[in-house]
């Protein structure tokens, strides 16, 4: 059994940017990060849903700058520490500076589950920051745990201070969570936090966050109300309530993260975040979750089915960065499409 006392991080200004195409304003940013901050909870992540340096032309731009965002975070918080995310190759060291000089406290360096390598500059630069630093590795469905261990060995000796197993595409089931959880929880030392990420695309990610606490991470990610891409993420107030009910102690306060969800987060919603039949499919085909409004405009643009267009990218097996893919399969597909109705 896994240890009963763990931090979750909170990711409604991050990953719930994917569903609001990044458009919170500061004001948003404030009473999200307000109410957060009342549930008691551990960390609360913010920026593009891409991380820093997010925003641009490929992956949507952000309503209002990062450290716009970040310092209206940092400076409405009293007890939570503020994290941003940052992807090598989309976020540079520089954005790394300009983010810590807001005032964050941790940063997580996300990679490919099979590229911990491009990690090793940014981790290190965090760490000489005094920057929390954890590593995170993304579509952790598409390697076998003993890929993933030795990914995750290379984050912790960069100096990661955690890893995360990443399940970006709602892919994974209870089982396998376990068994990578346990593989990482054994292989790394005794002082690297194991901490896991869900996707609820096929509606297990309570189910998941808790069999990975019990193979043994201390560190989970929710979101108030599931907000998140794809079906979202682990929904914060459920966790809470699931995690008091097995004894495990998260430090997040029942109620305030139930009224935070449902008078201040549901109210900002785009559209519900909900396992529909697209992001059902995306769990389904093992796709990366923050592709689905880029699908659904797609999918809009060249009269195809989203659903195809998913199953597609799952079969050529594309992954984060490959987003102009997306509209390559569904011209490829609208063509077949076209070509199939003229045979007929
Ligand atoms: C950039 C991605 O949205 C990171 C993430 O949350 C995931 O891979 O899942
Ligand atoms: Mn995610």
């Amino acid at each position: 059994m896994g240890n009963r006392t763990i931090r979750v991080t909170d990711v409604t200004l991050r990953d719930g940017m994917h569903a609001v195409r990044h458009q919170f304003s500061v004001e948003d940013a404030r009473a999200i990060a307000g109410a957060l901050d009342r549930t008691g909870v551990a960390i609360i992540e913010a920026t593009h849903g891409d991380g820093l340096g997010g925003s641009s032309v490929q992956y949507g731009f952000s309503k209002e700058t990062e450290e716009d965002y970040l310092r209206a975070v940092c400076e409405t918080v009293r007890n939570s520490k503020v994290a941003a995310l940052l992807l090598p190759g989309i976020g540079t060291v520089e954005h790394m500076k300009r983010a810590a000089d807001t005032g964050i406290q941790v940063i997580r360096v996300a990679t490919h589950c099979t590229e911990a390598d491009i990690s090793e500059q940014h981790i290190g630069e965090a760490r000489k920051m005094g920057l929390e630093t954890v590593g995170f590795l993304m579509m952790s469905h598409m390697v076998p745990a003993g890929v993933l261990v030795e990914e995750a060995k290379k984050m912790a000796s960069y100096g990661a201070q955690t890893v995360y197993v990443v399940d970006s595409a709602g892919a994974m089931l209870m089982g396998e969570v376990r068994e990578k959880v346990t593989a990482l929880r054994e292989a790394l030392p005794d002082e690297v936090e194991v901490g896991f990420h869900a996707h609820n695309n096929l509606g297990v990610s309570v189910a998941n966050s808790l069999a990975a606490v019990e193979a043994g991470a201390t560190r989970i990610d929710a979101s108030l109300a599931g907000l998140g891409a794809g079906a979202g993420n682990t929904p914060l107030e459920v966790f809470a309530a699931v995690a008091e009910k097995a004894g495990i102690d998260t430090g997040v306060r029942l109620y305030p993260a139930m009224d935070a969800a449902e008078d201040v987060v549901r109210p900002r919603m785009a559209r519900p975040v909900q396992t529909d039949r697209v992001s059902l499919t995306m769990g389904y085909a093992g796709v990366y979750s923050s592709f689905l409004l880029h699908a659904f405009r797609a999918a809009e643009q060249f009269g195809v089915d989203a659903r195809d267009i998913l199953v597609e990218l799952g079969k050529r097996k594309v992954v984060g960065g490959q987003e102009d893919m997306i509209v390559d399969v569904a011209v490829e597909l609208a063509k077949r499409k076209e070509v199939g109705a003229a045979g007929r």
